[in-house]
């Protein structure tokens, strides 16, 4: 569950961000949408804690997030959330298969290979996680990234524009996959996009302008 109140930001004196607030309970997907510079990625690093708001306030599971220190932070981060950049950053020399596992290590210092295995099965990429990230398709890459996301049970997932670089056909499922997941998991999950295509797939819309 994640709630965010009042949240303003401003990159320099001239740009201030003031945010709708969010309301997304578990197992909830909420979309947020909007022309481009308006504020998507901005919004989603202050949910994740990468940026500071100037003002505002933001609680996830009743954790108000902006009293942590930044190693509390930090800690709480690896635990609590997974992000899904638009890029993937992997360790090319490692298999698909060690780098979701890496990201359960940096979280808690466990290789938990099993967990790995499953959901990287789950996401139908059973028969790649040998392979090096470099020898997937994009839309792979993408489910692997979902992957190493999830191997923490966030409680709240945060993707941007996780399906822009996809064609029609992999940008559904990797939605699809994303929400359901959420949904199972019972996961807050935040898409931010400009992806019209999924409009139409989510109830729950915050459009920034
Ligand atoms: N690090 C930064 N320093 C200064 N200004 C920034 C910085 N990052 C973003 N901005 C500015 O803040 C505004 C919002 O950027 P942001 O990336 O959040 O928008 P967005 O809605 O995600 O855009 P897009 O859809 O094009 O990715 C833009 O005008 C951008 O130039």
């Amino acid at each position: 569950m994640i709630t965010t109140h009042n949240l303003i930001f401003s990159y320099s004196d001239t740009q201030k961000f003031h945010f709708p607030d969010i309301n997304c309970p578990n197992g909830q997907t909420l979309l947020i949408t909007g022309n481009s510079g308006t504020g998507k990625t901005t919004l989603l690093h202050l949910l994740g804690g990468l940026l500071k708001p100037s003002e505002g306030s933001i609680q996830i599971n009743n954790q108000d997030v902006l009293s942590l220190s930044a190693a509390q932070l930090d800690a709480f981060r690896g635990a609590s959330i997974g992000m899904i950049l638009q890029k993937s950053f992997f360790i090319e020399a490692l298999s698909v298969l060690d780098n979701v596992v890496l990201a359960s290590w940096i979280a808690n210092k466990e290789k938990n290979k099993e967990k790995a295995l499953s959901i990287l099965d789950n996401l139908g990429l059973k028969d790649h996680v040998h392979k090096l990230p470099s020898q997937l398709s994009i839309g792979q890459q993408q489910r692997v990234n979902i992957a190493r996301a999830l191997i923490n049970n966030p409680s709240v997932i945060l993707a941007d524009e996780p399906t822009s670089s996809l064609d029609d056909e992999n940008a559904l499922i990797v939605a699809r996959l994303l929400s359901n997941l959420a949904e199972s998991y019972q996961s807050s999950l935040i898409i931010v996009t400009h992806d019209q295509r999924l409009k139409t797939l989510f109830n729950h819309q915050i459009i920034l302008s």
